[in-house]
């Protein structure tokens, strides 16, 4: 399985990143809507540096312009909540894709232990598509994991790739041993080495659901 950490990387996105997990700025909940749309726009684009393209003639005004323009058929798929803003970055990009929301949460037993589940999904059919993944946050990769199982229920796509903003060692450990070797390449943009006793991502962000949204009850 490919994994990408586009933090590696200078550029601006790390920029965008550092104002998520700065505790002043990620207070401005439009700022940090808009810096997870912008990462998603980023990722789209490095992304689809990996599709598979074809030649085509295009008719301008003054003559034929030979172009390589993708072929996929792409699906974007997230994980609701605090995905959203991160799939509308995906979709300004990606004009024509097709699109999948699944609901995953964590219910929890007592102060420390979860269960996640997934109660929603809405997606097309899947089968032989380049299928996009994004979620903001992979802490545990439960959600991911769980999300990943009830889109194959649609049909298995030629390729997954699945993007998050950060995620923790320990997730991406677990989700290359859930998912397909060959046919995942997992995109990040920051790796943190620790969860904390509520399995949230220690350096991390927070709750991304709650920054981008507010506090649920
Ligand atoms: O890797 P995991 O341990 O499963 O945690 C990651 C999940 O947590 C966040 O959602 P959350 O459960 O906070 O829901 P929300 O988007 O409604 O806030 C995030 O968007 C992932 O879906
Ligand atoms: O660090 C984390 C873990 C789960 N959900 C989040 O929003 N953040
Ligand atoms: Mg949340």
């Amino acid at each position: 399985m490919r994994i990408v950490n586009l933090g590696d990387t200078n550029s601006i996105l790390n920029k965008f990143v550092a104002e998520l997990r700065d505790v002043d700025i990620q207070k401005d909940s439009l700022r940090f809507r808009r810096n997870v749309e912008r990462i998603g726009e980023i990722m789209a684009y490095e992304i689809s540096k990996e599709f598979h393209y074809s030649t085509k003639d295009i008719q301008s005004p003054l003559g034929i312009a030979p172009m390589n323009t993708p072929d996929d058929q792409i699906v974007i798929s997230t994980i609701l909540r605090a995905g959203l803003p991160f799939h509308q970055g995906f979709l300004r990009y990606l004009d024509n894709a097709e699109n999948a929301f699944v609901s995953a949460y964590r219910k929890y037993k007592d102060r420390l232990n979860f269960d996640i589940h997934i109660e929603y999904i809405a997606s097309p059919r899947l089968t032989g598509k380049t299928l996009i993944i994004s979620d903001p946050m992979l802490a545990t990769g439960s959600s991911m994991e769980l999300a990943y199982e009830a889109l194959l229920t649609k049909g298995v796509p030629g390729h997954v790739h699945v993007a998050s903003i950060i995620s923790s060692k320990q997730a991406l450990e677990y989700l290359q041993k859930k998912m397909p070797d060959d046919k995942t390449t997992i995109w990040i943009a920051a790796l943190d080495n620790d969860l904390d006793d509520h399995s949230y991502i220690v350096p991390g962000l927070g709750d991304a659901g709650d920054l981008a949204f507010g506090e649920k009850e």
